[in-house]
């Protein structure tokens, strides 16, 4: 069945529909129907990871909705990333093997680099010492790229690419790189914009994914009082003179930057309103002003890993 999102071209020639659905927090026992359903609307990509632990349940959706008719496989988009415990390049093929099962897939249109710091290979997915502190492991993610660079000519996945990588991190990736990647996937919103990563990235042939474009208000770290992006009064007034929430305001921000953007909701209205972006465009004056509210402001500053010589946001300006 069609779909009225528009694509975005990879470098690779491969395309993407520039909306997808987040599936992070998306419990198990809901994720199955919430895919259904974003599928039943329109939806043709979907944002999956090992380390969120649905992607059976994830899976599960897209095979009903397949055997159903509603979609042909190759009408889908599906991501998922390595966790960090499976960056050694041994491990490499296993990890996505797991998620192939996990998902039920024969591939995946595109595999990411979940972060660039590696954890301890123990099997636990937060290894830990005894006062709760990650274990970190150093392997390069360099390494971890050339091990993922020969799935792709298998046929196990479609594109590579990575997340959460600062300009650095994708600079020196660059010179290592064979197969290039074609996303790198971050936190934006109008309080993180990533300006200059995007034309950075750009520059490279590498587009952008924005993660938690609504500001993820229900990450766990949240705390009562804690500033929540879908609530702030000016975008709530932008929001209200063109007649749209300002939930669609802030997917349609990232559409017309020809950013992708991944909501994620398990709630059928809420799935259905974010995907109708489509009779409307920010007009330049508004895309400007929303540019203004950039403050450095991020949700998901992964402070976990704090101290390891790969974390993305410690050193390096963007
Ligand atoms: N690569 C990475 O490291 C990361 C990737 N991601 C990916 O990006 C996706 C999106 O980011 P995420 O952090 O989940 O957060 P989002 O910014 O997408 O926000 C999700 C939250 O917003 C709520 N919500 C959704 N639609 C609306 C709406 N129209 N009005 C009001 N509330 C709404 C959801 O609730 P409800 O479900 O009840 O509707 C949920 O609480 C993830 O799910 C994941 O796939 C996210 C973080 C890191
Ligand atoms: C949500 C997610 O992908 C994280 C925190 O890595």
């Amino acid at each position: 069945m069609a779909s009225k999102v528009p694509k975005v071209k990879f470098s690779n020639g491969y395309e993407c529909p520039i909306l997808g659905i987040g599936t992070w927090k998306s419990k198990p026992g809901e994720v199955t129907q919430a895919v259904k359903d974003a599928i039943d609307i329109g939806y043709r990509h979907i944002d999956c990871a090992f380390v969120y632990g649905n992607e059976k349940e994830v899976g599960e959706a897209i095979t009903q909705k397949i055997a159903d008719g509603t979609v042909k496989r190759e009408d889908l988009f599906i991501t998922s990333k390595l966790w960090n415990t499976f960056h050694r390049p041994d491990l490499v093929r296993g990890a996505l093997q797991q998620t192939l099962k996990n998902l039920n897939l024969q591939y995946l249109d595109l595999y990411l680099i979940h972060w660039p710091q590696a954890y301890k290979e123990d099997g636990e997915l937060f290894p830990a010492d005894e006062s709760g502190k990650i274990l970190f492991s150093d392997v390069d993610y360099v390494d971890t790229w050339k091990a993922m660079e020969p799935l792709v000519n298998e046929g196990l996945v479609k594109s590579l690419g990575i997340s959460n990588f600062n300009s650095k991190q994708v600079k020196r990736l660059l010179e290592h790189a064979t197969v290039k990647p074609v996303v790198n996937q971050v936190e934006c919103h109008p309080y993180l914009n990533q300006v200059r990563l995007k034309q950075f990235c750009e520059s490279h042939g590498i587009l952008l994914t924005a993660y938690s474009p609504l500001g993820s208000p229900d990450r766990p770290w949240a705390k009562p009082g804690d500033t929540q992006l879908l609530d702030d009064p000016k975008l709530k007034a932008i929001a209200d003179k063109i007649g749209k929430t300002v939930a669609q305001v802030l997917i349609r921000y990232q559409i017309d930057r020809g950013i992708i953007v991944i909501p994620k909701s398990v709630n059928k209205s809420r799935i259905a309103s974010n995907f109708d972006v489509f009779d409307f465009k920010l007009s330049a004056e508004d895309l400007q002003l929303i540019n203004s509210f950039d403050c450095n402001g991020r949700f998901v500053p992964m402070t976990a890993s704090l101290g390891h010589k790969y974390h993305p946001f410690e050193n390096d300006e963007f």
